[in-house]
């Protein structure tokens, strides 16, 4: 596991976040800290907040209220080469927006490593497709534009751009929504290789209990505009509240665990 930075530093630290979005109050003083090498599943029903939380976490939107900390850092603060210097160490995979639609997918995988000048012109191509076997895509790929390519591949390309700049930390929204099972497994399997072999954090919001189940470390269920349990799954599951009785004790919830428990 990585030694880079301490490791009782909180990866991620959120204090008393309020989001208001004109009358929609959607966080009310909430708090979750995210220690290095947990894959944390962010779970909440649909308008919950998850993706504002993510959003929030790399700075993207703000919140009204809060203090917001990345690897020990006020979010909102810093000088621009530490805000540059911050975003080196983390990669993202959101929803929408996965790909560059008018760029082919090496020029995708390459434009964090030219946009933070990472990497020499000359080596794009081989960094490329180091980044494209991570993902188990061949090199020719990289010449393919994201139309061309299936569902699956887009989010392994997506990935893969997200892992250019080898990340300490990586946020996925929904990363197996779409998926058939195979891809969702493969998927789990290459997120805990790269776990094991790079130290990442991981942060996933996710529906799909089986991805759930096969790589939390830990649950936050996001719940009432706060994080109302934070724990590892079989505790979670001892949690008395109606989202997470709803969330895994229905009929869905218990044939996914099942299914977990029994691969265990
Ligand atoms: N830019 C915005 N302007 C106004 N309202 C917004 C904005 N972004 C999010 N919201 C609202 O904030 C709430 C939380 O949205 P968010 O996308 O974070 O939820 P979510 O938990 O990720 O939902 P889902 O599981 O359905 O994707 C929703 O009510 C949404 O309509």
């Amino acid at each position: 596991m990585s030694q880079r930075h301490e490791d009782t530093e909180a990866v991620v630290s959120l204090r008393g976040v309020v989001t208001r979005f004109g009358r929609n109050l959607v966080h009310d003083g909430l708090d979750l800290d995210i220690e290095r090498g947990e894959i944390v599943a962010l779970v909440g029903g649909s308008g919950s907040g998850k993706t504002t939380l993510l959003r929030h976490i790399i700075g993207l939107t703000r919140p009204q209220a809060g203090e917001l900390r990345l690897f020990g850092e006020r979010v909102d603060q810093g000088t621009i080469h530490q805000r540059i210097a911050r975003q080196r160490r983390y990669g993202v995979l959101f929803q929408q927006g996965a790909l560059f639609s008018a760029l082919t997918v090496g020029e995708n995988i390459a434009f964090p490593l030219k946009e933070l000048g990472i990497a020499r012109p000359d080596e794009l191509d081989a960094l490329v497709a180091l980044k494209l076997a991570m993902v188990e895509m061949e090199p020719e790929h990289a010449l393919l534009m994201p139309a061309e390519l299936s569902g699956g591949m887009v989010k392994r390309a997506a990935l893969a751009r997200a892992l250019a700049l080898e990340p300490e930390l990586l946020l996925l929204d929904e990363p197996t929504a779409g998926l058939d099972p195979d891809r969702s497994a493969r998927f789990v399997r290459l997120i805990l290789a790269l776990r094991q072999e790079l130290g990442l954090t991981v942060v996933l919001v996710t529906h799909d209990l089986d991805t759930l189940a096969a790589m939390a470390t830990r649950v936050a269920v996001l719940a009432d505009r706060r994080i109302v349990s934070y724990a590892p799954l079989q505790e979670t599951l001892q949690v008395k509240h109606p989202f997470i009785e709803r969330f895994f004790h229905g009929e869905h919830g218990r044939r996914a665990l099942t299914r977990a428990n029994g691969e265990t």
